[in-house]
């Protein structure tokens, strides 16, 4: 067979069939360069069982150009990308992009040259080369890599190469990594954790494809009992791939596999260098890079051997992508074990609702940690009701809280209070004229971030300085703001303990690997004795000198009242409650709430998460919601008000009367203006023994709209702004 079908990487068009050259072998999952007009473009050859393309005389095919020099994406890694597009409604190139992750990786070429600056400064300065003189002290990147660092154009950068003031240096791309030993420090496990050690392994020996829900209380080992899965995997010489929520935390992860491994693991995240990620890269493909440390992006890699795929803090939102293909990589990483054969992991102290329910259907296989690590307890929960115990006017830590700070600070050990919120107010008004700070281009309140001096749309990223006086009536001195972000808690904390040492932990704060390292060996030395964080802090740290956790909004999640909101607020309070206790002294934990009888609340007070889990399964398989029903959200948006409602009403109008398949809407977004888009939403819910995903298929594919209007399809939606 002289043709082949190939997938278009970089185009809106195809796939199309293309003839094989003589003496050039193209076996599916090559990867190829064919000719497209006058261009010549990245493509995949793929199965043509499972990609259509219109058919095309053998006369008039026009030859594949070439082939790069990579392997070809194995047939388990096609499967898993078919399976993506079909399931969450994307076309197969958007998914198969991930798997390769840029044009310039495809060229040739084993080193890349990377730039630093000399000893001697240009003979000529310019303000502009002067900022970048200043801002690269001691960096080596490219081109490109060092004009964002310094915020300057590509061009001062070449300029400054030209002068002599930076020198190159040719980075080779292709160096080993050290290879990670399954046995260098091995600890002693418990026998639970043990017994859930052992079964892991033997299905990693086995490679079986069983998803694990490793379900074990806050602190009690369960990255050791995972650890032994990576071991096993790195007795057969395969790989392990470690998907983690949130890569700004990576770093003491790396160093803790290091400890145990004797070697850092490989890390691939979006903040990575251009060499670094060509090295990684290179290294996933051929199989040297052992284990590897990666955010979702990490799950389409062409690994060329996995062992077994680990999913850390499983329940995660996070882990669910927003914006291009929206998958959630917790799924799909389970199909990717599937297709692969070996077992995946998901390990969580507060497991998402779905993954109990599969577990509890025999579809998962549970291993359950009941207790802490070494004998600590966990912590013991207490409610401040804030009608009765209220803080004074003007303050957010109410009396029973700050008695309990003050004690933590008299014994030396650590406090950490907990609020989910960015800034220091989340809304700027005038006391003259009622005037609200508004973003431009979304409907969403300008958050206040006094560190920075400025106000910031958290959701397009508009930011402006903060004013002195009222854009409205004029006045000055007359702006107030409302509400608490961990900005105004701090100075709260300062004010009344001037003395402690804080740190806010926020992504405006913990924004590098690097500065999370840093915050890590502060509270270890303990150079900080009460740290004010949002949900960054809830995860993943074990500070065995913190004895207190303070919420000081317990209620701020059950607002929304989405479909997750309640299993939201339960996870993130039991995460940060985790934080507590973790040693050898006992923590405790105070929720600031104004609904002491709502059901999460009571079910955190009695620590009874089982009831919690119980309830809501309950409550969701009454509503017949995920995971008993499905849903699918369908976002249609245009700069234009009236061009996106009307899209909205025509899709609306044209949707299938099917039984079990019913569509809400269309209606406004809660969020109705998002980055000058005005966007109107339709929800699909379905039974489900319904091909919802066929229906919504062939509903939409036959529509057309006018080319200012977009659609998004969003199947099993986490977010319903
Ligand atoms: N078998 C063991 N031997 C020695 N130390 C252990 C062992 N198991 C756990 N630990 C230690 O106990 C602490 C908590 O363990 P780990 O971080 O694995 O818990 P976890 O279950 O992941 O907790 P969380 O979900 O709260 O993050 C760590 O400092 C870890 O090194
Ligand atoms: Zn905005």
């Amino acid at each position: 067979m002289n043709r082949v079908r190939v997938l278009l990487l970089n185009a809106a068009v195809g796939p199309f069939d293309y003839s094989v050259p003589v003496g050039m072998d193209l076996p599916s999952g090559s990867v190829v360069q064919v000719p497209l007009g006058p261009r010549r473009i990245d493509g995949i050859v793929w199965d043509s069982n499972t990609l259509d393309a219109q058919e095309v005389e053998a006369s008039r095919l026009r030859p594949v150009s070439a082939r790069h020099d990579l392997p070809p994406l194995s047939a388990p890694l096609r499967r898993l990308i078919d399976w993506t597009a079909d399931y969450y409604l994307a076309p197969v190139a958007a998914v198969a992009r991930m798997a390769l992750p840029s044009g310039s990786l495809l060229g040739p070429g084993r080193a890349i040259t990377e730039y630093r600056l000399g000893d001697t400064p240009p003979a000529r300065m310019t303000p502009q080369r002067q900022i970048a003189y200043h801002k690269l002290q001691g960096a080596q990147a490219t081109v490109r890599e060092l004009a964002a660092l310094a915020g300057v154009s590509e061009g001062v950068i070449r300029s400054l190469v030209n002068s002599g003031a930076m020198r190159a240096i040719e980075v080779p791309v292709g160096r080993p990594y050290p290879r990670p030993k399954p046995d260098h420090i091995t600890p002693a496990l418990n026998d639970e954790q043990q017994a859930a050690a052992t079964r892991i392994a033997q299905a990693v020996a086995a490679s079986e494809p069983t998803p694990f829900l490793l379900d074990g209380v806050t602190g009690s080992g369960k990255t050791e009992v995972y650890f032994e899965a990576v071991a096993q995997a790195l007795r057969q010489d395969k790989q392990t791939l470690l998907l983690l929520p949130e890569i700004a935390l990576t770093q003491p992860f790396l160093t803790r596999i290091e400890a145990r491994f004797g070697a850092t693991p490989v890390a691939w995240h979006s903040g990575l260098k251009q060499t670094e990620r060509r090295r990684a890269w290179n290294a996933i493909i051929s199989g040297d890079a052992r284990i590897i440390v990666g955010a979702r992006s990490a799950l389409f890699l062409p690994y060329a051997d996995l062992g077994v795929i680990i999913v850390d803090e499983a329940h995660e939102t996070s882990f669910k992508q927003e914006d291009g293909v929206r998958y959630n990589a917790r799924d799909v990483a389970v199909m990717r074990g599937l297709f692969e054969g070996c077992p995946v992991v998901l390990s969580s102290a507060t497991p998402a609702l779905e993954s109990r329910v599969m577990a509890e259907a025999g579809r998962y296989e549970s291993l359950v940690l009941t207790h802490r690590y070494g004998g600590a307890q966990l912590p013991r929960i207490a409610l401040i009701d804030l009608t009765e115990d209220p803080p004074p006017r003007g303050q957010w830590i109410a009396p029973p809280l700050l008695a309990a700070m003050r004690e933590r600070l008299e014994r030396g050990e650590q406090t950490l209070l907990f609020l989910n919120r960015r800034g220091y107010a989340p809304l700027t008004l005038c006391r003259n004229c009622g005037h609200r700070f508004k973003c431009p281009n979304c409907s969403a309140w300008m958050v206040d971030h006094r560190l920075s001096g400025r106000l910031a749309c958290h959701h397009c990223g508009h930011a402006e300085p903060s004013p002195s006086a009222c854009p409205e009536c004029g006045e000055s001195d007359c702006l107030v703001a409302c509400g608490p972000g961990v900005e105004r808690i701090a100075d709260e904390v300062a004010a009344i303990f001037p003395e402690a040492r804080r740190a806010i932990v926020t992504s405006d704060t913990i924004w590098s690997p690097d500065k999370a390292a840093e915050f890590v060996a502060a509270v270890e030395a303990h150079a900080i004795d009460i740290i004010i964080g949002t949900q960054l802090v809830t995860k993943g740290y074990h500070f065995p000198n913190l004895t207190l956790v303070g919420v000081i909004d317990a209620d701020i999640g059950l607002e929304g009242g989405d479909l997750r909101a309640g299993e939201r607020t339960f996870q993130q309070i039991a995460q940060v409650s985790g934080r507590a206790g973790r040693a050898a002294k006992p923590g405790e934990v105070f929720l600031q709430t104004r609904h002491p009888d709502a059901p999460v609340i009571d079910a955190l007070v009695q620590g009874d998460r089982e009831a919690f889990y119980a309830a809501e399964t309950q409550a969701r398989r009454d509503a017949n919601v995920p995971p008993f029903g499905r849903l699918a959200a369908i976002i249609i948006s245009s700069e234009d008000h009236d061009e996106a409602r009307d899209a909205a009403r025509q899709t609306g109008a044209n949707a299938p009367e099917l039984d079990g398949f019913a569509v809400y809407g269309p209606a406004p977004a809660p969020l109705s203006l998002l980055r000058g888009r005005h966007r109107f939403r339709l929800l699909v819910h379905a039974r489900r023994n319904v091909e919802m995903q066929r229906i919504i298929r062939e509903w939409l594919d036959p529509l057309r709209w006018p080319p200012g209007v977009r659609v998004a399809v969003d199947v099993d939606p986490y977010s319903f702004v």
